[in-house]
């Protein structure tokens, strides 16, 4: 049987090139016919990867895109709202696979996050669905590590605080982050070499160095040695954009029948790309510990179930530990003082992988089973 011909567009970005990463890990282009294509430079080499379609074509080539059976973008939101609808209007068939948000919330299109939804992808795929879009980060992250209790029908609500790395804004703010620790060092780098400097000072001058000479270009406010209370866009109810999409995405993608409220407050940190957020959820009942931490425990084989305990969690449960990898930290499980239905969690996750490639390339092998 010949292979299946797949579209690659937005693999040089950053989300792109995880992928990228992670397909060649896993021996997915082995199954597959790829064809890359670029919106700056058609007609240039392909990655190596490519066997029969050595030069690049043009991302917004409607009939080379619409030779593909599928196509996966990680483009970006303006790419895929001036293209998917010329692609679906000229009469293209095939399966649309994207990392950016602007399909999300549209009633043909699935959230894919499998080990939590298989189900509902496989249920919307025997009815004919074509289109699969990634999660928010944030919220992939948040169900890959405590799913299971949502699946269980066990969460009344949750509060989500999150603590977002700086991939999240994209690789230049990435840049900005570390160019920012650097002119913070910078500042106070003699002082810091003498031990008998007073603290005070070198204070004194960080505090005005973060004010006047931390660049803000893509963050707009400083982030290195700080942090930003404020993500995305602001909504007329009050809420960033990232906010209201918890509880917006986590309802669609376990496709509950009655809406579970998931709200809280998103805020920007100075980690590179581990995205963490420390919950409160209410549960429907008492349950013992014992059985709260199994079932996170058994949630999928990506949990890294940390025991609330100093030592193993400062080691764990850190983006030191977590970045660049697959698992997802959980940790800090314990009652609150609020009462026993109330339990706290600290979940932990990449944010390039679970958090925007890893479904993708996924959904991708579920396509190609199917
Ligand atoms: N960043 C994140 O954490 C997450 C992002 N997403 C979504 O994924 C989409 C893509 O995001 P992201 O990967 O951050 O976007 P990038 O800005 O890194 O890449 C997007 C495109 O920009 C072009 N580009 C221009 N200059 C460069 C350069 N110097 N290096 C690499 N590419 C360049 C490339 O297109 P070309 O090769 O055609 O020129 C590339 O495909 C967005 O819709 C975003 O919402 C989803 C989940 C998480
Ligand atoms: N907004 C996320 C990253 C992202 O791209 O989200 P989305 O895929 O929902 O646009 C963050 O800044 O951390």
């Amino acid at each position: 049987m010949s292979k299946q011909l797949v579209g690659l567009v937005g693999w040089r970005g950053m989300v792109g090139s995880v992928l990228m990463e992670r397909m060649q890990a896993e021996g997915d282009f082995d199954l597959i016919e790829p064809v890359f294509f670029s919106t700056s430079n058609a007609g240039g080499p392909a990655p190596a990867m490519a066997t029969t379609h050595t030069q690049l074509k043009d991302a917004h080539d409607i009939a080379e895109l619409a030779k593909c059976d599928i196509v996966i973008t990680c483009q970006g939101g303006d790419y895929t709202n001036e293209v998917f609808p010329k692609i679906r209007a000229a009469g293209w068939n095939g399966h649309w696979i994207d990392a950016a948000s602007a399909l999300r919330m549209k009633d043909d299109a699935v959230i894919v996050l499998d080990p939590v939804n298989q189900d509902l992808i496989e249920q919307k795929l025997a009815a004919g669905g074509k289109n699969w879009i990634g999660g928010n980060c944030t919220n992939s992250i948040l169900l890959m590590g405590v799913g299971s209790l949502f699946k269980a029908g066990l969460v009344e609500w949750v509060s989500s605080m999150t603590y977002q790395a700086a991939s999240g804004g994209g690789a230049n703010h990435m840049r900005e982050l570390l160019k920012g620790m650097g002119v913070i060092h910078n500042a106070v780098a003699d002082k810091l070499a003498t031990p008998a400097s007073a603290i005070l000072e070198i204070d004194r001058q960080v505090a005005h160095t973060i004010r006047h000479d931390v660049p803000t270009e893509f963050f707009g406010a400083p982030l290195a040695g700080g942090l930003i209370p404020w993500i995305d866009s602001q909504l007329d109810n009050g809420q960033s954009k990232e906010e209201w999409k918890g509880q917006a995405e986590v309802n669609k993608i376990l496709g509950t029948p009655t809406t579970i409220p998931v709200d809280g407050l998103c805020v920007r940190i100075g980690a590179m790309r581990c995205h963490s957020l420390a919950l409160t959820l209410k549960l429907k009942k008492d349950l013992p510990l014992a059985e709260i931490e199994a079932l996170i425990q058994a949630g999928n084989p990506w949990v890294k179930f940390v025991a609330n305990d100093r030592a193993l969690t400062v080691q764990e449960l850190t983006p030191a530990s977590i970045t660049g990898g697959l698992q997802v930290g959980v940790g800090r499980v314990r009652k609150l003082n609020m009462g026993p239905q109330y339990l706290s969690a600290f979940v932990i996750g990449d944010q390039l992988l679970w958090g925007a490639a890893e479904p993708l390339r996924r959904m991708l092998r579920i396509l190609l089973k199917a």
